[in-house]
């Protein structure tokens, strides 16, 4: 890595960040290690190399110096930029196989692919690395001080990625990061294993900070799971495309009702709380959407340019129309009209007022009051229909990936750190990436345009709005071709 040097950046908000710079603008990114406050830690041969299924494999073991770009888009004197480590097994492990007592705990909501995620990971542990002492926490963060564990081996997980929800169960709230690490402490874990969207990843990140506290050898692995895909820096969470799949059979309806009868109006309601990638993918799949509405666009109903206006429009042009909107879009409207007690649920998330309905009713009091148009409005709300379903294919070997390299991970004695691709390559990032910001759809992006030259929807901003978004770009991850936040120097 040519003159590279290593220092911990100290800050209020960072504890303790891992930072290695290089050449020409490089940046590591890196991630905590146990021997980072545990010294002169013995290592271990990897088991692998001598795993027949692995020893056949030329270069099996990750190059302790190999890491992953964050930006793969350049220009010829543009910095090297923030780097990732990779992700995947090393020559030397950190933990002998009898050694290992590793836990797997899933909060917050449900999304496709959970049971494989753990499945993967127990099945990893016991193939790749003998480890047989593997529990499973019940319910969530709070399962760990207030329920019994449940043990795992591949026998009890064989089947279960062919199933929706989690085997563990899962929860919101009940995060009491001192009861958690005593019962880690207690039953004698090492290898922490968390699945759980923006919310979990926090908590995981306060829990690898008092176990460093405390001094103890345990590696705490974070795998992102959320189908509202609000998770920054990977490419994308697992589940999101199992999700956006399933979607597609509620607008699929949607369509079909809307088309059989005289000024049909579709109406789908869809998960994303504060980020409308879901509606935003499930439109651009299916085609038969005439308009997309998501949290980071706001929009208007009334006069020229609004929502009325369009929907008339359409049903003038094509005698029917599908409409999606994402379950946090206009939140703020609902606000103005709907006096209600602000609500959060057990995780501190603020439960949102039913969009759906609320636009539903706005439409039909909308064309029955001007009295020349009569509508038939059907309402389709699938909402905890596409997070309850099994990972489709392409989901499932996504998440064998992430299980592995979790795996792979903690073996070698990183911890604190979440798991996930990057530009395509699985890396180890750390928790303070993760946990900085949320990932949201930028309408700026060129993706967003897509979306309205395909669904020809009003984009709701005056030039004005257009200005004024350009000054705050930010990343579309799922948007390979466009530039992340640390490409804009
Ligand atoms: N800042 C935080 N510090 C510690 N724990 C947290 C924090 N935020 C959330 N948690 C805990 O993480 C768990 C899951 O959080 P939450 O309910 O927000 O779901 P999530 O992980 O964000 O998943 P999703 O939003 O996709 O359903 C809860 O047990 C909650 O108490
Ligand atoms: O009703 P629950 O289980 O709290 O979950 C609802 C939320 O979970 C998510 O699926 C994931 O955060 C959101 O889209 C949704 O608002
Ligand atoms: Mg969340």
């Amino acid at each position: 890595m040519g003159s590279n040097k290593s220092n911990y950046n100290n800050n209020s908000d960072r504890n303790q960040i891992k930072v290695v710079t290089g050449d020409a603008g490089y940046v590591l990114q890196d991630v905590p290690h146990l021997c980072d406050y545990i010294p002169d830690l013995p290592t271990y041969p990897n088991p692998l190399q001598d795993n027949p299924a692995y020893s056949v494999v030329k270069q099996y073991f990750v190059n302790a110096d190999d890491t992953v770009t964050q930006k793969i888009v350049v220009h010829k004197k543009s910095p090297r930029g923030i780097h990732f480590r990779r992700a995947g097994p090393r020559q030397r492990v950190y933990f002998e196989s009898d050694e290992v007592h590793a836990c797997i705990v899933t909060c917050g909501g449900l999304c496709p692919g959970l049971n494989t995620v753990i499945r993967e990971i127990v099945c990893g542990l016991y193939y790749m690395y003998g480890v047989k002492r593997i529990l499973g926490i019940d319910g969530g963060y709070r399962g760990f001080y207030a329920r019994n564990t449940i043990p795992l081996n591949p026998k009890t997980v064989n089947d279960i990625h062919k199933r929706g929800g989690t085997i563990l169960g899962t929860s919101r709230g009940g995060h009491d990061t001192s009861k958690i690490v005593d019962s880690i402490q207690d039953r004698g874990i090492n290898q922490v294993y968390i699945i759980g969207g923006d919310g979990t990843q926090r908590g995981a990140s306060v829990i690898f900070e008092e176990i460093k506290r405390r001094g103890l050898k345990v590696a705490v692995a974070g795998i992102p799971k959320t189908i509202d895909n609000d998770i920054p820096v990977i490419d994308k969470s697992f589940g999101f495309d199992s999700a956006v799949e399933e979607a597609q059979r509620a607008i699929n309806a949607a369509h079909v009702e809307a088309c059989s009868i005289e000024n049909g109006i579709g109406v789908v309601k869809l998960m994303g709380r504060y980020s409308g990638f879901i509606a935003m993918y499930a439109t651009l799949a299916s085609r038969d959407v005439d308009c997309c509405l998501i949290p980071e666009s706001p929009f208007y109903l009334e006069g020229p340019g609004g929502l009325f206006e369009y929907i008339e429009k359409r049903l003038k042009e094509n005698g029917h129309m599908v409409l999606v909107i994402a379950e946090g879009a206009g939140q703020e409207l609902l606000s103005e009209s709907i006096h209600s007690m602000e609500k959060e649920d057990a995780s501190g998330n603020k439960l949102l007022k039913d969009v759906g309905l609320w636009i539903s009713q706005r439409i039909k009091d909308h064309f029955a009051k001007k009295n020349k148009m009569a509508i038939n409005l059907k309402y389709i709300d699938p909402t905890y229909m596409i997070r309850a379903i099994p990972s489709n294919a392409s989901d499932n070997v996504y998440c064998t990936l992430l299980a592995q390299s979790a795996v792979h991970g903690a073996m070698a004695g990183y911890t604190g750190f979440t798991v996930g691709p990057v530009n395509g390559r699985h890396s180890y990032i750390p928790f303070y990436r993760i946990n900085e910001k949320q990932n949201n759809v930028v309408i700026t992006d060129r993706m967003w345009a897509r979306l309205l030259s395909s669904t020809n929807q009003p984009s709701f901003l005056s030039t004005n709005d257009v200005i004024e978004d350009k000054r705050e770009d930010e990343p579309q991850v799922l948007d390979q071709e466009i530039f992340s936040e640390d490409n804009k120097n």
